[in-house]
């Protein structure tokens, strides 16, 4: 199946109300995410995260600047292609996406549904429903109906039939919300276990610290702005194409908004100083 890169090139979305107001949800976002990365998205409510999400899969066109999705600039493409690339390279979970499953039916019966648009090339290629079910670690499920599983084993299947048309590219928005600690992380396991069978690049937005965590890459977007990235446990400043650094919250408490600072070059690295309002080292 494999993943696919998703690039921004300084990604600008402007809503427009209803009242006639703009509402500008992201402000120049530069990213870059590789083939077969897991990303978490992480950031305050209403920081843009969704609306990113919504850009990755063509469900929007950026206001300005570019996204490009397996190489293909999506404000650009024709809204053929963009269907194609909707249906066949991005695959979407959301939120309790369990519940719209069909409930009388078993796993694979609901997975074959999943698949019911795929040309007769793509079946030969991608694995069955009950091949997919047991490379994910899903066998078990065979059989039942949806009916009598519970919240967690639906969301499961709801996750095996997103990725069963070949998506390189899922996007997950709040997928483990409603789930219980266990079934959280056999949604994270399944995320870790599609990646490695597959090499489908996954951008999972969560608002579970612990989520993020469990990702190789963490990226926080702050008020429609990359702030910081996390890589392995360790967190960074991103620099933006002003030169500008988000400051960590925890320091931002210690500099609040107009103080002034010097930067000083040492020998490590740069050291950031706060001056008094004299302009003298505080
Ligand atoms: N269709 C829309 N029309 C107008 N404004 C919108 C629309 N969708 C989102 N917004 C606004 O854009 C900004 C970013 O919203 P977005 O949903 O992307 O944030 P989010 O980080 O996903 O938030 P949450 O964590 O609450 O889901 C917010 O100010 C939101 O109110």
């Amino acid at each position: 199946m494999g993943g696919v890169a998703v690039r921004c090139v300084n990604v600008v979305q402007i809503y427009t109300t209803a009242g006639g107001h703009d509402v500008v949800a992201l402000r120049g976002v530069d990213l870059d995410i590789r083939p077969g990365e897991e990303v978490a998205l992480l950031g305050p409510s209403g920081s843009g995260k969704s609306t990113l999400l919504s850009l990755f899969g063509g469900v929007l066109r950026p206001s300005a600047g570019k996204v490009l999705v397996d190489g293909r600039d999506i404000s650009r493409i024709r809204e053929a292609e963009l269907g194609r690339l909707r249906s066949g390279t991005v695959a979407s979970l959301l939120q309790g996406a369990g519940r719209n499953l069909l409930p009388y039916a078993s796993p694979e019966e609901n997975v074959e549904f999943a698949r019911r648009a795929l040309g007769a090339a793509a079946r030969r290629r991608l694995p069955g429903p009950a091949e997919l079910l047991d490379r994910l670690g899903l066998g078990g499920l065979a059989g039942r109906p949806l009916a009598a599983m519970s919240g967690g084993e639906r969301q499961r299947v709801a996750f095996a039939s997103a990725i069963s048309s070949g998506a390189g590219l899922l996007l997950a928005d709040e997928p483990t919300s409603q789930l219980s600690h266990d079934d959280r992380d056999a949604m994270v396991e399944l995320v870790h276990v599609v990646n490695r069978e597959f090499g489908t690049t996954v951008v999972l937005v969560t608002h579970d610290p612990e989520v993020a965590a469990r990702m190789p890459r963490s990226i926080t977007i702050r008020n429609g702005r990359i702030g910081s990235e996390g890589r392995h446990g360790f967190d960074f400043g991103v620099v933006d194409e002003d030169g500008a650094v988000h400051i960590p919250d925890d320091l931002a408490r210690r500099f609040p908004a107009g103080t002034l600072v010097q930067f000083e070059e040492t020998a490590d690295g740069v050291v950031l100083r706060p001056l008094d309002e004299q302009g003298e080292r505080a």
